[in-house]
């Protein structure tokens, strides 16, 4: 291929993360563009930019350029510009919030109120966020399927912490937004496994029990 040619096929996308504050929007963007995840949260004032080059299928090269917008910005006057030309937007919320999840209601009116007026419309996903929380769970799995159907979302289950599904997310929204189809050999690629800590808790003499506990014990941390 010449470089002419290479440079054609290089595509640039405003990747847009909403959602009420502390459902995960920074991590899921650091743990997309930067593989790394903090445990301490930072409230995003305003908002955040990264930047990401990935390949999809028939080797296009496209930079995603993802706005992380801060979860306190529902109501004021500059989320309306902070949306206006996305070609992706992920509707971010908690699996374990079942606030985060009814206030998604007002974060898409805001994006539908966004682009009233715009020809293209954005590619939109829904992505309940911490699965790795799977038992504190308070949003019912059919909740987030039947807001995706009656709204026509792509609907995604992701954790930042352990970046279950993090990177196919966002493969997904991309390729969705250029009409490229993931085989799905390149779906289960994406598809990370979710590590697991081994914590050994035998440090303490263990009392005499009808079922002795076993010596150590694999938690998803
Ligand atoms: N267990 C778990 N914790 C997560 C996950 N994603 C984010 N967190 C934690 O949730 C807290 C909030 O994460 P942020 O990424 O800062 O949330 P945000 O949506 O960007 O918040 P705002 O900046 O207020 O809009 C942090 O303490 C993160 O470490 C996840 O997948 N699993």
């Amino acid at each position: 291929m010449s470089d002419s040619e290479e440079e054609s096929q290089e595509r640039q996308l405003k990747i847009v993360l909403i959602g009420d504050g502390a459902a995960g929007k920074t991590s899921l963007a650091s743990r997309f563009a930067q593989e790394a995840f903090g445990k301490q949260y930072k409230q995003t004032m305003g908002l955040d930019f990264f930047l990401k080059r990935i390949t999809l299928p028939g080797n296009l090269n496209v930079t995603l350029q993802v706005w992380d917008i801060g979860g306190q910005t529902i109501g004021g006057k500059m989320l309306d510009k902070y949306i206006y030309g996305a070609q992706g937007i992920l509707l971010v919320y908690d699996i374990t919030n079942y606030q985060s999840f009814e206030n998604l209601e007002d974060w898409y009116g805001a994006v539908k109120k966004a682009n009233e007026e715009s020809e293209v419309q954005p590619v939109i996903a829904l992505v309940g966020n911490k699965i790795d929380l799977e038992h504190m769970r308070t949003v019912k799995a059919d909740k987030h399927q039947r807001f995706c159907q009656e709204n026509g979302l792509i609907s995604h289950f992701v954790s930042a912490k352990t970046g279950d599904s993090v990177f196919l997310c966002f493969q997904r929204v991309a390729a969705d937004i250029l009409g490229v189809k993931l085989t799905k050999a390149e779906i289960e690629q994406s598809q990370r496994v979710v590590k697991a800590d081994i914590v050994n808790y035998s440090q303490e003499p263990v009392a005499r029990t009808v079922n002795p506990p076993r010596s150590s014990m694999c938690a998803v941390q």
